[in-house]
């Protein structure tokens, strides 16, 4: 076995007996083909191409790593992009698109696993590009191996490899593959990004470098969260709300609190990503002076134990869902099967309607963003202001958040 499928098979652990893996066609997802048909020969390989339609060549392409993959006696599908809703950015589309297909074609395709071609380039690349957008420890941190998501587990065997290595890999063995010109188009920061480390490599900068540099901060990251972990009991969810006891957390870092209260804004607002480090240092300053705040569709508001960090009414208004989906991305409301009902936030008017909400303990604001049930204007359910009507609230939390986990 040649050193860089040795280094795939470590890195690789126990592999499954089937296991998918995403090739571009070009030279990174390529080599991670040939390695892993090296490194794994008890596993069978099920590999996915992405059309992502934005060029006339790329069904070509796609086909193209199809004949490959025959060659090797590997099975291949292509799954084909419909298209961009000009929401957002394009590249940034692209790739959640191809994220959400490759999940899907995986989990019909009955696998737990798929492997994905990134490199210790990329690694040095994505460190460069956070750099330049001041991101800080969790940013700078390397890639995982692994990652857990959605249901499968997403491998990276060859984040410790060097692009140039697997070029030479492809070449000693005659495979040709893909140059995306998108690759070399300057329009896009990771392609600056790549020409800025050559031209700093005379400066000691170099990709090695940076890689070190990940692998230090991915250890200081674990260490932040065990301190996280440890300063977690002073934050209490409640129905939907967070509460948080800033005395219990006096004795923490300033780092470790911050931390905590991303957290917080991330369960109470459905989101996925955090609020800037500078939005979260003015609302820490503001809450520790007992002012309330207003952050990422989160109110912050003083309470007796310390802050209760609440859904924003004004983020969740027009917010509408069908029972039985999700709403606001967390709330799932549970009844028996009526027809022409919908989950819209309470409000003042259906507040208005609940006598006994003073009875639930929650604050009035909480309950303007709760989910509640609707038959047009007339209000049937809000089961967290006490009006049940044989309807449930049950909350799901986005995934990974230390919150949902520990309560
Ligand atoms: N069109 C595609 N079809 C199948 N797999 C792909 C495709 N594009 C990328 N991949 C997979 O994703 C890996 C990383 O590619 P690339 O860095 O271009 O993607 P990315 O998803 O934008 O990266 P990141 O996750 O770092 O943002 C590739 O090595 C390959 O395994």
């Amino acid at each position: 076995m040649t050193g860089l499928a040795q280094t795939v098979r470590a890195a690789l652990g126990q592999p499954p007996a089937h296991l998918g893996v995403a090739v571009s066609g070009g030279g990174d997802s390529l080599a991670l083909l040939l390695l892993l048909r090296e490194a794994t020969p008890e596993t069978r390989l099920h590999a996915v191409t992405v059309d992502h339609d934005l060029r006339p060549e790329s069904a070509e392409e796609a086909a193209c790593v199809g004949r490959i993959c025959a060659g090797l006696g590997v099975v291949h599908r292509v799954l084909r992009w419909q298209g961009w809703d000009g929401q957002g950015n394009l590249q940034d589309a692209a790739r959640r698109a191809r994220y959400g297909l490759i999940r899907d074609w995986a989990r019909g395709t009955g696998l737990t696993a798929v492997a994905l071609g990134h490199t210790a380039d990329d690694q040095a690349e994505t460190l460069l590009l956070r750099l330049a957008r001041g991101s800080g420890v969790d940013g700078l941190s390397a890639m995982a191996a692994q990652r857990d998501h959605g249901g499968l587990a997403w491998l990276r065997p060859m984040l410790t490899l060097r692009r140039a290595d697997l070029r030479l890999y492809l070449q000693d063995r005659g495979q040709v593959w893909i140059d995306d010109p998108s690759n070399e188009d300057a329009r896009f920061d990771r392609v600056r990004a790549r020409r800025l480390m050559e031209a700093m490599t005379p400066l000691g900068l170099t990709a090695g470098g940076l890689i070190a540099t990940a692998g230090r901060m991915s250890m200081a990251r674990e260490a932040l969260d065990w301190l996280a972990d440890h300063a977690a009991h002073a934050m209490t969810p409640d129905r939907g709300d967070v509460v948080v006891d800033l005395a219990a957390l006096s004795g923490f870092p300033r780092e470790t609190r911050l931390r905590l209260l991303a957290e917080g804004l991330c369960y109470v607002s459905s989101a996925i990503y955090r609020p800037r480090f500078s939005a979260l240092e003015a609302a820490d300053r503001s809450v520790t002076e007992g002012r309330a705040h207003t952050l990422h569709g989160v109110l912050m508001r003083p309470c007796k134990a310390g802050v209760r960090l609440i859904r924003e009414y004004n983020a969740v208004r027009e917010v509408r869902a069908v029972p039985g989906r999700l709403w606001d991305r967390r709330w799932r409301l549970k009844g028996p099967p009526v027809q022409g009902l919908e989950v819209r936030a309470l409000g003042e008017s259906g507040l208005a309607v609940c006598e006994g909400w003073r009875e639930t303990g929650l604050p009035r604001e909480s309950l303007l963003a709760s989910p509640a049930l609707w038959a047009g204007g007339q209000l049937v359910a809000a089961p967290l202001a006490g009006l049940e009507n044989g309807w449930q609230a049950a909350l799901e939390p986005v995934a990974g958040l230390r919150l949902g986990k520990s309560h």
